[in-house]
């Protein structure tokens, strides 16, 4: 089966990432020429650990790579202080040098954690990204946001840290649960709105393939979002400008998952469908989109089983969901900055919204 391998632009920071199934086991060898000595430190998680962490291992083995790791818990909550702090103390424990490479192994969680990690750890150690769930796969490891969650907000904490290498290795999402390869897909399905409308209608058509599991249509899938993304990174690096456009439905996103808490509640993933729904919506008040998109995206979501709107289990407080937003990174000068959109496929970054038209609309959603 074939591997496809792109490339991040970033002058002495570019790197690449490869695409394809059995990567994992090919990771050692991957790794090699990207390493400044001979040692690797692998962070993963108790959920991943038991299917994929003992495969990592053997094949430093097998590139003479030294190694230790350490094991997580898994899930939102473990993206926090207390677990950023039992994680350096592993890693100086281990006695991790400059020239060790620390490998992410797992979802967006580890891949942030230990991203944000090695960015601290004696002032910057590399990192490889060996992402496991679709949305690692078609977002987290790619860019370099890394960080953690306070109660403050979605994270609130972090550098941005590029990895040296991400290894993609599709064939670790065959074990996925459906609920997380739907969260991943809402990110696949943000390229699409952003700026590739046709990649969007390509989803409309297939979606469904990527979501069962097929690998070709999945391999494109990871492909295109992630050349999507690495053409907005090389572009804007540190979100001065156009990176802020991957923010698309995330200011209502991180509100979402403020208030139910970094829980499983509601998953990453679930709340950017949810969030993209409510841009586009606002887009459609405010007479910038036609209603039609905004119904078109939310019914491909839909479709494939994702949110669309607030679930009735709890009672939605709008004005504490707009004080979440407020402590948005987007925020400048005390306003905060949307992406809205024209229609799919056409979104764009504005300072000049309304804030009843905004209160209306989250209003609207938390009906009961
Ligand atoms: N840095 C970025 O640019 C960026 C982009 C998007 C999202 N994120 C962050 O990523 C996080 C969400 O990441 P996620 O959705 O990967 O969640 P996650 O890391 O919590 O993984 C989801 C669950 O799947 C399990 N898992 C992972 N791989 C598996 C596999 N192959 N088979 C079976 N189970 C597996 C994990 O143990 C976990 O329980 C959020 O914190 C979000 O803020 C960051
Ligand atoms: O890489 C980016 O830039 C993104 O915005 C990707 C998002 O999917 C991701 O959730 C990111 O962590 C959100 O960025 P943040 O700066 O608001 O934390
Ligand atoms: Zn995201």
């Amino acid at each position: 089966m074939t591997t496809e391998t792109l490339s991040v632009a970033l002058a002495e920071r570019s790197y690449d990432i490869h695409i394809g199934p059995g990567l994992i086991d090919r990771a050692g060898t991957l790794m090699k020429p990207v390493m400044n000595g001979n040692r690797a430190f692998v962070v993963t998680d108790d959920s991943v650990a038991p299917l994929y962490l003992d495969r990592l291992l053997a094949s430093l083995d097998k590139a003479g790579i030294k190694h230790l790791n350490t094991v997580l818990p898994h899930g939102e909550s473990t993206k926090d202080f207390s677990h950023l702090e039992a994680l350096v103390d592993a890693m100086l424990e281990a006695r991790c040098e400059r020239s060790t490479m620390v490998v992410a192994l797992g979802g967006g969680v580890v891949g942030d954690l230990t991203g944000f990690a090695a960015s601290i750890l004696q002032r910057g150690l590399d990192f490889v990204q060996v992402p496991t769930t679709l949305l690692a796969q078609v977002d987290s490891s790619v860019g370099g946001k890394t960080g953690i969650n306070t109660r403050h907000g979605k994270n609130l904490v972090g550098a941005f840290h590029q990895p040296r290498l991400v290894l993609a290795d599709t064939q670790a999402l065959t074990s996925l649960p459906r609920r997380q390869v739907l969260a991943g897909y809402a990110e696949v399905v943000k390229y699409g709105c952003i700026d590739e409308p046709e990649f969007f209608a390509w989803l409309e058509e297939n979606g469904f393939h990527v979501i069962v599991g097929e690998e070709k249509a999945r391999r494109h899938a990871v492909a295109v979002s992630c050349r999507a993304k690495a053409r907005i990174v090389a572009q804007d690096e540190r979100e001065g400008g156009v990176r802020a456009l991957l923010n698309l439905g995330h200011t209502f996103a991180h509100a979402l998952e403020a208030e139910t808490g970094f829980s499983d509640e509601m998953l990453h993933g679930e709340a950017v469908a949810i969030g993209m729904v409510m841009a586009f919506r606002l887009s459609a008040r405010l007479g910038l989109a036609p209603v039609e998109d905004a119904v078109r995206l939310e019914r491909h979501l839909a479709k494939v089983g994702l949110p669309t709107g607030l679930s009735r289990n709890r009672v939605w407080d709008v004005e504490r969901l707009i004080h979440h937003m407020a402590g948005d990174k987007k925020v400048k000068d005390g306003k905060v900055t949307f992406v809205l959109a024209r229609g799919i496929g056409q979104s764009f970054l504005t300072r000049e919204v309304p804030a009843e038209a905004v209160r209306e609309m989250l209003q609207d959603f938390a009906k009961v």
